[in-house]
């Protein structure tokens, strides 16, 4: 699903470099799991960023579901990035004057659904996440937990392959995190491939396997348990 060959990001700094990302070779298999630790400013952002195609200021290889990245345009990224992505982060991103079932509602229409088929594929996933009740609320008007519940809706209802989480439950209490992990592990069931970055030891161990990131390097790269913690 990924391929990344010697990818390096540095910024210019007091007449030299400050290196970001240091030749970073990580291959991630269709359906797999991973999670990316490290400290802070070891560049876990930056390499989603990277895979996210969000960022283009970059030397090396990325094959994305067997498509060289780096020899696209921007246009063309872009429509790679709509069809194969979906991005959950720590804080939502929801759109706030939008209703529950407009933000969810918004990914299909940037790719000229048609509006019954809208409609029933927004019906359908506020059905299977339970939030049918919340459809005509304001992502104010919900808790931390439910605003990512509808977030990380939000990110597969295009159905994407690949699902990048920039600490998911980072701004959760534990039970709200414990029900955003084990609705990952249901979405890695179900096929989904998916990067996570996260703090927590425990939750970055429920991974396949977890990718230690250190000043920008590729520290280790250790087994997970693939499983939801008992
Ligand atoms: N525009 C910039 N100019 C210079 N350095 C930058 C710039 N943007 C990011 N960096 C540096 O890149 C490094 C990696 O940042 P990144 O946000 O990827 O780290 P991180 O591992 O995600 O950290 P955190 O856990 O704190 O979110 C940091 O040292 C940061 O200072």
């Amino acid at each position: 699903m990924i391929h990344l060959e010697n990818v390096e990001k540095s910024f210019p700094l007091a007449g030299g470099r400050t290196w970001v990302l240091r030749n970073i070779r990580l291959d991630i298999a269709p359906g797999e799991f991973v999670s990316v630790m490290g400290p802070s400013g070891a560049g876990k952002s930056s390499l989603l960023n990277v895979l996210g195609l969000m960022d283009h200021d970059w030397q090396g290889g990325y094959a994305l579901d067997g498509v060289a990245v780096d020899a696209l345009n921007p246009k063309q990224r872009q429509a790679l990035q709509r069809e194969k992505i979906g991005f959950i982060f720590q804080h939502y991103h929801l759109i706030d004057d939008l209703k529950v079932w407009e933000n969810l509602d918004l990914p299909l229409q940037y790719r000229d659904i048609p509006a019954k088929e809208r409609a029933a594929q927004v019906a359908d996933l506020l059905d299977r996440f339970q939030i049918v009740g919340k459809k005509d609320l304001y992502p104010s008007q919900l808790s931390g937990g439910q605003q990512q519940l509808v977030a990380v809706a939000r990110a597969v209802i295009t159905k994407p392959k690949l699902l990048l989480a920039d600490e998911p439950t980072g701004a959760l209490h534990s039970s709200q995190a414990r029900m955003i992990m084990d609705l990952l592990h249901e979405l890695h069931r179900q096929g989904n491939t998916i990067v996570q970055v996260t703090h927590n030891e425990d939750y970055a161990k429920e991974a396949q396997r977890i990718v230690r990131l250190r000043d920008g390097w590729i520290e280790s790269e250790t087994a997970g348990d693939g499983k939801r913690a008992a």
